[in-house]
């Protein structure tokens, strides 16, 4: 497949940032910066559902065996999450169903307020602010031009009823974007790269049968060239032979545009698959991380190696 960025869009990235933030803390593409830096870091990432108090802002007295504290019954989603992802890495994101992983990902993406932590990325003021201190504004600057995310639930990434030219033009006008036939060569481009039939892409996405929903969905996510995309459970449901498809064309993208990915599934097959590195989740907490070849063929604690087994 052809990597070509019309000329205008090739310099998404570098739009000016209105409101509070600096001029000079333009975003810029994964291939400018240095691979020792990461282009993610995450520290203390805690989301709580309830009050909280003074018992479960404990960590060690609460253990790891709920998210849910016996006292006040606040949901610990997350809990002091921390990890870094390189540029052009693939992060694997793996746990049971209720482990915390979507929302994780929601407070990256920022649908979800995190209750504690810092992330900052290094396109973005050189990596010196917390992003979860942002403006509502900065915070939608940041997810138009810094990331890309998709949905396990398509009608969550896409408008149905837009055509997918339109669903792809949205996310570049949103990137400041404007030119109306370079947006249309973008959409073109970008269908044809995830094998959508340029003679459909005037049809609205609710014409598409599902695996072609998540590929739609997987271009408009690139369209502003973001140097981080977020991946929710974006096979789960599909039939086997569209999971492998949709597979395939993650890594192809990762291999041409070097696009960082974080990759939630509860599908350790898919994590295989396309994980540099991956983190297991169980009940809000990291358990394992490291090296996913490592993590499958010598897993250390006893919930990775029970997930692990599961698999074989
Ligand atoms: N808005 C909410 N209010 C209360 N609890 C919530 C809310 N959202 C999530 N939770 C709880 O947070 C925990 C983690 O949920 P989350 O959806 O992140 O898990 P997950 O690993 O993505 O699961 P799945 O694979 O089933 O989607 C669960 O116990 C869930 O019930």
């Amino acid at each position: 497949m052809e990597s070509y960025v019309p000329e205008e869009l090739a310099g998404a990235n570098e739009a000016a940032v209105p409101d509070e933030a600096s001029t000079d803390s333009a975003a810029v593409s994964a291939s400018d910066i240095d691979v020792e830096i990461p282009l993610l870091q995450v520290r203390g990432l805690s989301q709580r559902f309830g009050p909280g108090c003074a018992y479960c802002a404990e960590p060690t007295i609460r253990g790891e065996e709920s998210n849910r504290c016996p006292r006040c019954g606040s949901i610990w989603a997350c809990r002091s999450l921390s990890f870094e992802l390189y540029p052009g890495e693939i992060l694997g994101v793996v746990g049971e169903s209720g482990s915390g992983k979507s929302t994780m990902v929601k407070c990256l993406y920022f649908d979800e307020q995190a209750s504690a932590g810092s992330m900052t990325v290094s396109s973005y003021e050189n990596g010196s602010v917390n992003l979860f201190t942002r403006s509502a504004q900065q915070k939608r600057y940041i997810r138009n031009h810094v990331m890309g995310m998709v949905y396990q639930n398509p009608y969550l990434g896409l408008r149905m009823n837009f055509s997918s030219s339109g669903n792809i033009a949205e996310k570049l006008i949103a990137a400041d974007h404007f030119h109306v036939g370079r947006i249309r060569e973008r959409a073109a481009d970008l269908l044809g790269k995830v094998e959508i039939p340029l003679s459909r892409m005037d049809e609205p996405p609710r014409n598409f049968s599902g695996g072609m929903q998540q590929r739609v969905q997987i271009s408009k996510a690139l369209a502003n060239n973001p140097p981080l995309l977020l991946l929710d459970e974006v096979t789960t449901g599909l039939d086997l032979s569209v999971q492998a498809k949709v597979l395939d064309l993650i890594r192809s993208i990762q291999r041409e545009l070097n696009v960082a990915m974080i990759v939630v599934s509860h599908d350790l097959g898919v994590i295989r698959m396309l994980a540099n590195r991956t983190m297991v989740l169980r009940q809000g907490l990291i358990v394992e991380q490291g090296l996913t070849d490592q993590i499958l063929e010598d897993p250390q604690h006893p919930y990775t190696q029970l997930l692990v087994h599961s698999l074989l």
